[in-house]
C-alpha cells in the first residue's frame, strides 16, 4: 500500500492515518457528471446539507451462484479519507458546467471533504447476499451523492472477481495450488492489479503480477514461457556448464554431460522402453540452461514440441541430473492439449522413473496446468480424473468472462429522518426504505440460516429468542427463526465527526482468511455449482409493514377506463 497517508478527519475519533487508494486515478473527479449537476441543484435549493442515508447493495448473485464475496471496502475508505477537490479540478468543473455562474457553489465544492460522512459496512471478505446493504453511507446529501459512482466502481469488480476466484477455488478443491496468471489479459492496468489483489483474497495462492506482489505483499510465482524454450537451438549454446552441488561440497564441471548421461539412462531403461526415441535437443538445451540458472526450483514448460516424446524425458533427464547433485526439482507445466490425459501420463512417467532409479518422491513431482482454464474445464478435469497439482489461470478468471458486472446499486433510503423508497415495475428493483440494521442468524449446526434486515430503532434479534423473518415483498413467505447466534453485519468503518469507534481495516491476509472461513461455514447446498439453494434474506415484521405502507403511499392509484 502506498506510504502516503491522509488525516481521516480533524476530529480525534477518526484521525488515525489511512492510506491512499491504490490507483491514483481514484479521486473525487472519478464520478459521473450527473453527481456534480445534482450537487449544484441541491446547493441551489439549499438542500445540500440535508442528511441522507444511502445503501449500496446488489440484486442478484453472479455466475449463476447463490453467494457473493464482498470486497473493495478498504479502497472506498482510503478514497473518502483523501476526498478533496483540487483547484485544477474546480477550474475544470467550471469549464464543463458553464451555465453555473454562482462562485459560491464552487467555493462550496472546494471546501467539502468526508468529515461529516459516516460509513457502515459488512467486513471485507464476508459472504454476502442480494438486497442486504454491503455499505450504508450517511451524510450531507450533496457529498454522499458524489460518492455513489466511485463507491460502486470500487466494490463492483472487486466483489465480482473475488467471487469468481472463490468459485474457482471451490471447484479446484482445497489441496490444489491456484496461480493467477491474468495480467496480460486483464482489462487494463487497474483490472490487472485489482484482479491480483482480489483473487488472492478469494482464495488464490499466488500471482505472476510483480507490481501486485510489491504493492500488497501477495506471494509471487511463475514458470517460463515457450519463447524461452524455442530461443535455444543447440546444446552448444551453453558455455558455462559448471554447477555446484546443493550442499556446496563439490562442483560438477560439466552439468550438460551429466544431463545427457541421464537422458541415455532413461532411454535405455526397460520400464520406460518404447515411450520415446530421440528428444528435441534444443528443448534439452533450454531446460539445462534454466536448471543452471535455477537449480533450487527447476520447473519446465514441457509442451513446446511434444510432451510425451520430448518434453517429459528431457525434463526428467535434467531433474535427475539435479537430483544427483542434491537438488529437488519443482516440476512441470502443461499448457496445451488434453490436460487430464497428459497429467496422468506424466504422473505415470514420474512414478516409473522413481521406481527405475530408486529416487524417493520423484513420482509426486508437481504438475501445473494452464491454458484457458475456467470453472467448467476444471470441473471436467475432476470428472475425468487427472494428476494436476496446480492451476495457472488467466483470461477467464480476471476478465470474469462468465459475467461482466455485478450490478451494485446505491439507493437513497432516508433523508432528514424521512424514509424513502424507489418503486419499480420489476419487484426485484424496489428498494428497501429506512436506515437499517442487518443481522445474520446462525442455526444449531453452526450454519448461517438467514439474514434479517430491520429498522434502526428496532430491538436487535437475540440468541435463543424466536423472531419472525419475512420475505421483503412476498406476503406468504415467512418463517420463525430461533437463532443460536446473532451477528450484526454492518460495522462503523468511517465515523466522520461522530464519536463512534472506527473498525480497523484489516491486512489483506486477514481479509483472505476471513473469506476462507466465511465460505467454509456456509451450508454446502448454497455453494454447489448446479442448482444451488438460495440463501434467505428477510426483513423484520415491522419493516415489512412499513415497506408496504410506504409503497402504497408513494404509488399512484391507476384508473381503468
Ligand atoms: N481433459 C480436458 N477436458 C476438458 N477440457 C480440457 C481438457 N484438457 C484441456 N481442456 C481445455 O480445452 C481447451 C483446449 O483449447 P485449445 O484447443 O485452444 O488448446 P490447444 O490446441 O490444446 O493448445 P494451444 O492452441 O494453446 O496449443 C482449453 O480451454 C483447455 O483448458
Ligand atoms: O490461458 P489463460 O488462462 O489466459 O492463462 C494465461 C496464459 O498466458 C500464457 O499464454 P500466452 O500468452 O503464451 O498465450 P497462448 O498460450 O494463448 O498462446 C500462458 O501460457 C497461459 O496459457
Ligand atoms: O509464470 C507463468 O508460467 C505465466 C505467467 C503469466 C502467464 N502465463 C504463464
Ligand atoms: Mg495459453
Amino acid at each position: 500500500m502506498a506510504a502516503a497517508v491522509a488525516k481521516a478527519t480533524e476530529n480525534g475519533s477518526a484521525a488515525a492515518e489511512i492510506g491512499r487508494p491504490t490507483n491514483p486515478m481514484v479521486t473525487p473527479m472519478l464520478t459521473d457528471l450527473y453527481q456534480f449537476t445534482m450537487a449544484y441543484a441541491y446547493w441551489k435549493a439549499g438542500k445540500h446539507l440535508d442528511r441522507a442515508v444511502f445503501d449500496l447493495y446488489f440484486r442478484k448473485n453472479p455466475f449463476g451462484g447463490e453467494y457473493t464475496v464482498f470486497a473493495g471496502l478498504e479502497e472506498c475508505i482510503h478514497f473518502i479519507a483523501n476526498f478533496k477537490l483540487k483547484d485544477e479540478d474546480i477550474t475544470f468543473l467550471k469549464s464543463v458546467m458553464p451555465t453555473i455562474h454562482e462562485e459560491g457553489f464552487f467555493d462550496y465544492l472546494k471546501e467539502i471533504d468526508c468529515s461529516d460522512v459516516e460509513v457502515y459496512a459488512i467486513p471485507e471478505g464476508s459472504v454476502v447476499f442480494p438486497k442486504v446493504p454491503l455499505m450504508r453511507v450517511e451524510g450531507p446529501v450533496a457529498v454522499v451523492q458524489l460518492l455513489e459512482t466511485p463507491f460502486i466502481n470500487l466494490v463492483n469488480y472487486a466483489s465480482l472477481v473475488t467471487t469468481n476466484a472463490a468459485r474457482h477455488r471451490f471447484v479446484a478443491g482445497k489441496s490444489k495450488i491456484l496461480l493467477e496468471f491474468g495480467l496480460r489479459r486483464a482489462q487494463g492496468p487497474d483490472g490487472g492489479i485489482s484482479a491480483s489483489k482480489y483473487t488472492y483474497i478469494g482464495g488464490f495462492d499466488a500471482t505472476s503480477n510483480v507490481a501486485a506482489g510489491k504493492l500488497f505483499g501477495i506471494p509471487l510465482r511463475g514458470t517460463h514461457s515457450h519463447a524461452f524454450v524455442s530461443s535455444y537451438m543447440s546444446i552448444d549454446e551453453i558455455l558455462d556448464k559448471a554447477l555446484k552441488s546443493h550442499d556446496g561440497s563439490r562442483v560438477c564441471e560439466d552439468f550438460v554431460s551429466l544431463v545427457q548421461t541421464w537422458l541415455s539412462r532413461i532411454q535405455l531403461a526397460g520400464s520406460l522402453h518404447g515411450v520415446f526415441g530421440e528428444t528435441n535437443q534444443s528443448e534439452l538445451a533450454a531446460f539445462t540452461s534454466y536448471a543452471l540458472a535455477f537449480p533450487h526450483n527447476f520447473l519446465a514448460l514441457v509442451d513446446t514440441y511434444d510432451v510425451m516424446r520430448s518434453g517429459l524425458p528431457n525434463f526428467c533427464a535434467v531433474a535427475l541430473a539435479l537430483n544427483s547433485l542434491g537438488y529437488k526439482p519443482s516440476g512441470i507445466r502443461l499448457d496445451s492439449g488434453d490436460l487430464a490425459y497428459q497429467s496422468n501420463e506424466a504422473r505415470k512417467f514420474f512414478r516409473a522413473i522413481e521406481k527405475e532409479f530408486g529416487i524417493a518422491g520423484f513420482g509426486e513431482m508437481a504438475i501445473t496446468a494452464s491454458n484457458d482454464l475456467n470453472e467448467e474445464t476444471i470441473d471436467a478435469l475432476n470428472k475425468q480424473g487427472h494428476e494436476v497439482d496446480a492451476y495457472g489461470i488467466g483470461t477467464y478468471l480476471v476478465t470474469c468472462y462468465a459475467q461482466a458486472a455485478l450490478g451494485c446499486v446505491f439507493k437513497l433510503v432516508e433523508i432528514n429522518n424521512q424514509p424513502r423508497i424507489k418503486l419499480s415495475e420489476d419487484i426485484a428493483k424496489v428498494s428497501i426504505p429506512c436506515k437499517k440494521r442487518c443481522f445474520r442468524l446462525y442455526g444449531k449446526e453452526g450454519y448461517p440460516l438467514v439474514d434479517i434486515i430491520s429498522g434502526e430503532s428496532e430491538p436487535p434479534p437475540k440468541a435463543g429468542e424466536r423472531i419472525l423473518c419475512r420475505h421483503p415483498f412476498n406476503e406468504s413467505k415467512r418463517a420463525y427463526v430461533v437463532p443460536q447466534r446473532v451477528e450484526e453485519l454492518l460495522k462503523c468503518y468511517w465515523p466522520g465527526n461522530s464519536c463512534k469507534p472506527r473498525e480497523e481495516l484489516p491486512s489483506i491476509k486477514k481479509i483472505r482468511t476471513r473469506c476462507m472461513q466465511q465460505l467454509e461455514q456456509m451450508r454446502p447446498d448454497h455453494m454447489r455449482r448446479l442448482n444451488p439453494t438460495p440463501y434467505k434474506v428477510s426483513v423484520s415484521g415491522k419493516l415489512y409493514n412499513f415497506i408496504h405502507f410506504l409503497w402504497l403511499n408513494e404509488a399512484p392509484v391507476g384508473e381503468l377506463q
